[in-house]
Parts: C-alpha cells; structure tokens; sequence
C-alpha cells in the first residue's frame, strides 16, 4: 500500500516534553518539523539528547507534552492511531517463555481478535520472514540471542502493517550484515507498502542509509536535512563531520552570546556521544507513572 498522501506523517509545532518529578526539566523543547509519508527518517544526536523522549510523544506513551503533535493527522496518542502507528523500544517486548512465532501469534490475535487462525499464521509467517528470522521461530524466545530478540519485537511491530513506525534504536546489538539486512527492509517497507519510518541511532554511519535526517542536541532540533544537503551545507565528508560542525557552530553561538571564549580554531569536535551541553545525567524519574 503505497502512501501517496501530501500530507505529512507526523506534524510537530513548538513541540515541548517535560520530564522528571514537579517541577521537572524541559527534555524537549520548541521542535518544529514534519515527517514526511513513505520516508525513513533518521533521529540522531548524542545520548540524553531526547530522541527516545520524542518518539514516545510520537507514539503516545509520554506525558506532559505540549505544544502540536499530530500524527497521521490526529493528535498523538488518540484512539484511531493504535492499529495504525507501530512502536518499537529499545528494551524487547516479548515473552521470554514463547517461541517467536507464538508471540507473534499471541500478538496477531490481541491486535485483531476477529483474525481466523489461518490468517493470523499468514501474517506471523510474513512478519517472521521479513525480520528474517525464520529459521529461529520455534525457539523459545528466552533462548535467543539479543539481537535476535529485538528482531522478534520489530516483527510485532510489522503484524498490523502500521502506516508509521517509530523504532528506537532497532540495530543496537547488531552485527553489520544483520543492520545492513535490517536498513534493507526499512527501505523496502517505505517503498513498497509506503510505510514512514522514524528510526534513532547513535551510530553515525546508519545516517547515510536514510532519506532524511534529524539531527537533536539537547532537546532542541539542530538540522532536519537529507544527508546530502547536511554533508553540503557544512563542508563535511560524512554526516558524522557534518553534524560534529553544526555542534560547535552552535556552542560558538552560545559562547558569543554568553560573553565566553569561543572554542579555539583546532580544538578537536566532540565526539557525537560526548557532548556536554547534553542533557546527559538521568534526573528524578517521571513521576507521572511514565517510566
Ligand atoms: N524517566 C525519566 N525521568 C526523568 N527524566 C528522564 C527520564 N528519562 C529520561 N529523562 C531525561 O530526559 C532527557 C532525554 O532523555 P532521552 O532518553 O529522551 O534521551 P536519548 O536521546 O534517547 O538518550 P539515549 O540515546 O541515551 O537513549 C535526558 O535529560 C534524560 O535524563
């Protein structure tokens, strides 16, 4: 099903999260973009910067937002999105003492109960293949290894072909030809059912693999560019130089306008999971019973 539609997927104006006990600290804040249909847009920046806290706004699962956040062109989080938006976290989500394709089959059934028994074997089997994991479906889940495990989430994920699939951090664990397989069917889904995909990363490299690129620093939006524009646009021969420059052009802004030395010509970047500005340090968990 290919998604022809103008309209974007996902549509953030002056997006705002705050996170941790009262009063709380501004995770993210003034983010305005759009996600556009059948694309796979990648979410990159240093740990703690809020890519996780975003895409749980996105997927409804996070308190204390404000600002817009529509999705599919309903407010994130509403009862029509849930069949239609797949969300994938970082932890698996699957019963250990299942095989695979009993979870997926006890999934497939939670999802659509009206689903015959052949119909919902049909849908594992296509899940289980396009995660390539066929050849593990009857083992239990437990025994697996971790890479392999997130693999049997991802495939929950794919059961109800959702429109949008928010996935955090899918290739963590991965070996490079399982990521290579995994940014493969990522393109694939997006071409061929039309599906948007949001996917977070840390690893520089998996940027180039996507259309589009946002790039966050400490909850705020950095760039939202192809990967092209952002290599143009800076110079750069990768997007992990490219996105190491716009850091420190934004720090020599901040330092220009708080009357500090700028950062010396030659002073190395940062590294992309280094960078102190931030929002490294876990603080009070949410109290708003969001873990
Ligand atoms: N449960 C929580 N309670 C309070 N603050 C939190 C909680 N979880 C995250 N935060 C804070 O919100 C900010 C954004 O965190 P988030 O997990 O979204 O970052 P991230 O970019 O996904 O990091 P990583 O790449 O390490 O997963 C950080 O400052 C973090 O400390």
């Amino acid at each position: 099903m290919m998604n022809k539609s103008a309209e974007p997927a996902v549509r953030a104006r002056d997006l705002r999260v705050v996170r941790g006990g009262r009063p709380g600290r501004t995770a993210i804040d003034s983010l305005t973009f759009d996600l556009r249909p059948g694309q796979v847009t990648g979410l990159l920046g240093p740990s703690g910067c809020g890519k996780s806290t975003l895409m749980r706004a996105i997927a409804g699962t996070q308190a204390r937002v404000s600002g817009t956040l529509d999705v599919l062109g309903h407010p994130a989080g509403s009862a029509p999105l849930r069949s239609r938006v797949g969300y994938v976290t970082q932890a698996p989500s699957v019963y250990a003492d299942l095989t695979a394709r009993q979870n997926l089959d006890y999934y497939a059934a939670v999802l659509d109960p009206s689903l015959s028994r052949a119909d919902r074997a049909g849908r594992t089997a296509r899940a289980l293949a396009d995660v390539d994991l066929d050849d593990h479906a009857d083992r239990l889940t437990g025994s697996l290894s971790g890479g392999q495990r997130s693999r049997v989430s991802l495939a929950v994920a794919l059961l109800g072909t959702p429109e949008l699939l928010v996935l955090d951090e899918p290739t963590v664990g991965l070996d490079p030809v399982l990521r290579r397989d995994l940014w493969n069917l990522f393109h694939r889904l997006a071409g061929e059912r039309g599906t948007t995909l949001l996917v977070s990363s840390h690893v520089m490299d998996e940027a180039e693999r996507c259309d589009r690129l946002l790039l966050m620093r400490a909850g705020r939006m950095l760039a939202d560019d192809t990967p092209e524009a952002l290599r143009r646009r800076t110079g750069a021969a990768t997007v992990e130089d490219a996105f190491l420059a716009l850091v420190d052009a934004e720090r020599d802004r901040e330092a220009a306008s708080a009357g500090t030395p700028a950062r010396e010509p030659g002073t190395p970047a940062r590294e992309p999971g280094n960078d102190p500005a931030a929002p490294g340090t876990p603080g009070t968990p949410d109290q708003d019973g969001t873990p």
